[in-house]
């Protein structure tokens, strides 16, 4: 069984066509690079796959089934949508615990996913005065609090200092390394192309290319060929 598979997903929101018959898998264990244009359509993609935006045609299957019928939603899949509000005035671990609780997960996970995205030390500081980069991990870690088996990010490279994104994609190798499956869209093809084992480039709400990558592939040559 497939982690992620979209098929012949479809939405318009009024007059703009922004997901057109799209079809795809995500392979469990994979890391697969989600790419293409502004407005491509990846992020309404990946709001369909959670949930979050109902499909004008076509649905999408994540862990075996619709997102809004998985048993243990947390625990099959973590994401990662945007640069998450978070309220300014609490700490990194008291947002954590907030999640935690509201989920009904064990104690030792707040302090366990800090250490994961490696913001122990301010995890006691107020979000407010965190940087970009530091929202981006604090996220990363709500979306680990499950232990889940598939992560989504979208554009979790933004913001994040050369030291950040190297930290990143050590982080999201290692994930897969252990079996599960990463599904990361993203601008930086440089940075992707050194971790991804697969791709699926969108194109004006299409399908414009999806296979595997090698060492060989030349992400950004492709990109532009497909995206022409
Ligand atoms: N809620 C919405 N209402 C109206 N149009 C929308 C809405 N959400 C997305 N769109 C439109 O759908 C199209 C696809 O947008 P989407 O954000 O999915 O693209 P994207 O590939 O994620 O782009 P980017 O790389 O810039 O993040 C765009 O034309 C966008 O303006």
């Amino acid at each position: 069984m497939s982690a992620i598979s979209v098929t012949h997903l479809g939405k318009s929101f009024g007059g703009v066509r922004a997901v057109d018959d799209l079809s795809f898998t995500v392979e469990r264990g994979t890391l697969t690079a989600f790419i293409g244009p502004n407005g491509a359509g990846k992020t309404t993609t990946l709001r369909m796959i959670l949930g979050l935006v109902t499909p004008t045609e076509g649905g999408a299957a994540i862990g075996g089934g619709p997102y809004r019928d998985l048993e243990r939603p947390v625990s099959t899949v973590g994401a990662v949508l945007e640069a998450t509000a978070f309220h300014p005035g609490l700490s990194a671990r008291t947002h954590l615990e907030a999640l935690r609780l509201a989920a009904g997960l064990e104690p030792g996970r707040v302090e366990h996913v800090l250490e994961q995205v490696d913001l122990t030390a301010s995890a006691g500081r107020k979000v407010g005065g965190f940087s970009l980069g530091m929202r981006q991990r604090l996220a990363l870690a709500s979306a680990l609090l499950g232990d889940p088996e598939i992560l989504i990010l979208d554009e979790p490279a933004n913001g994040l200092d050369p030291e950040g994104m190297r930290w990143l994609r050590g982080f999201l190798r290692a994930y897969t390394h252990q079996g599960r499956t990463v599904l990361v869209s993203t601008h930086v093809l440089a940075e992707i192309q050194q971790i991804a084992d697969h791709a699926i480039v969108l194109r004006a709400g299409r399908l414009a290319w999806q296979g595997p990558l090698s060492p060989e592939t030349d992400l950004e040559e492709l990109y532009m060929e497909v995206t022409a």
